[in-house]
């Protein structure tokens, strides 16, 4: 049995699934062109997916943010189609053995950080930044390199929140509540599990845990483990990753053995009060001064590229990812780029982390 959302896009195998619902791909009966999309039944208590679909609208066009071609509810499915990206950086991550070099990450955080300010620039906060909601794409904008995959592209904004009052433009005011915090523990904010409203400083918090765990492989309170009540109530193992997470803050773990700059930064974001305007330019400075020291080149090149291969090709068509075989194939051939790339690195190549202190 075939199925067709929004009149012309043919429903295929899936490739992903969340929280919400499952992510397919999909084709355009006439066009041809791939798609996602994604699913949620349409009798979820609180629709995440609409709520993404309302976010999608204004924030769609900017760089790194896939393009909405429909969403609306059909049947017993609320849906909403997105571009077809490529693999997220959890993906790539545990295909590079859980490791990214010190130039990987710092041209992820260049993109990353330009993407949350653009999110942030249209009044929205994030809530549930981490690796896995980035996902590499191609740039559609940009001439320079026009088969390559080396956007980072933003997705999953389900928990997404306007910072701002919509009537008078201000910022909002702190609230405390009491419940635990939002979007995912490993990565979340200490003021998010403390209860706090999420604002801009708490997605940059996000970010720091995301390039530190990149560097690291891991994250001090990975391992921390829910008490056995945890299941009825949440809070309970949020509040006992906060506790790591505040006593791991304390002792200085967060960063220690990695370049200063990711110290300075994330004492910088812990640093930001709640209505603070962050300062992305200088954040994206601190990294490229690093970079520059380093000989790094912002050439696109990231530990999973293998130099020579170009997996995704853009076609004429303006967004659209084109290629030779079906979507999942180029997905899974990106994949084995990138294994194969990962299986090419020596040790020399890996960032001596104790390097500096
Ligand atoms: N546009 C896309 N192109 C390719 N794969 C995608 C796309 N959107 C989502 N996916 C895949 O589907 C997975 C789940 O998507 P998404 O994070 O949007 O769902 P979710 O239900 O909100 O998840 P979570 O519970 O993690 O918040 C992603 O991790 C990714 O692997």
């Amino acid at each position: 049995m075939e199925f067709t959302f929004g009149g012309k896009y043919k429903l295929e195998e899936e490739i992903g699934y969340g929280g919400c619902g499952s992510v397919f791909m999909g084709t355009h009966t006439i066009a041809g062109k791939e798609v996602a999309i994604k699913v949620e039944s349409a009798n979820a208590k609180h629709s995440m997916l609409k709520q993404e679909s309302r976010i999608y609208k204004t924030l769609m066009g900017g760089p790194g943010v896939p393009w909405m071609m429909w969403s609306g509810k059909q049947g017993d499915y609320n849906v909403l189609i997105i571009d077809l990206l490529g693999p997220s950086l959890e993906d790539l991550f545990r295909i590079c053995n859980k490791h990214f070099t010190l130039k990987t990450v710092l041209l992820l955080a260049d993109q990353m950080l330009s993407l949350v300010e653009f999110i942030h620039s249209r009044d929205w906060v994030h809530r549930d930044i981490k690796p896995a909601n980035f996902l590499m794409g191609p740039d559609v904008y940009s001439n320079s390199r026009p088969s390559s995959c080396d956007r980072v592209n933003v997705i999953d904004f389900g928990l997404a929140k306007k910072y701002t009052n919509t009537r008078t433009g201000e910022h909002i005011k702190n609230t405390q509540c009491d419940s635990h915090g939002v979007g995912t523990p490993l990565f979340a904010s200490i003021n998010t599990h403390k209860g706090e409203d999420c604002s801009r400083r708490d997605d940059l918090e996000s970010l720091a845990y995301t390039l530190i765990y990149f560097l690291r492989g891991t994250l001090p309170w990975r391992k921390v483990k829910p008490p056995p009540d945890a299941d009825k109530n949440p809070k309970l193992a949020w509040d006992k990753i906060l506790t790591a997470k505040l006593a791991a803050e304390a002792s200085g773990v967060i960063t220690a053995g990695l370049p200063t700059e990711f110290d300075i930064f994330f004492r910088y974001v812990r640093g930001l009060a709640f209505e603070d305007l962050p300062d992305y330019e200088g954040c994206r400075k601190l990294f490229r001064d690093l970079a520059k020291t380093e000989n790094f080149e912002y050439d696109g090149v990231f530990d999973w590229t293998v130099v020579g291969e170009r997996v995704w090709r853009r076609s004429s068509q303006r967004r659209s990812v084109s290629g030779s075989g079906t979507g999942s194939e180029r997905r899974h051939r990106f994949c084995e780029a990138c294994a194969a790339r990962a299986a090419m690195q020596t040790e020399s190549q890996s960032l001596p982390l104790s390097r500096r202190s």
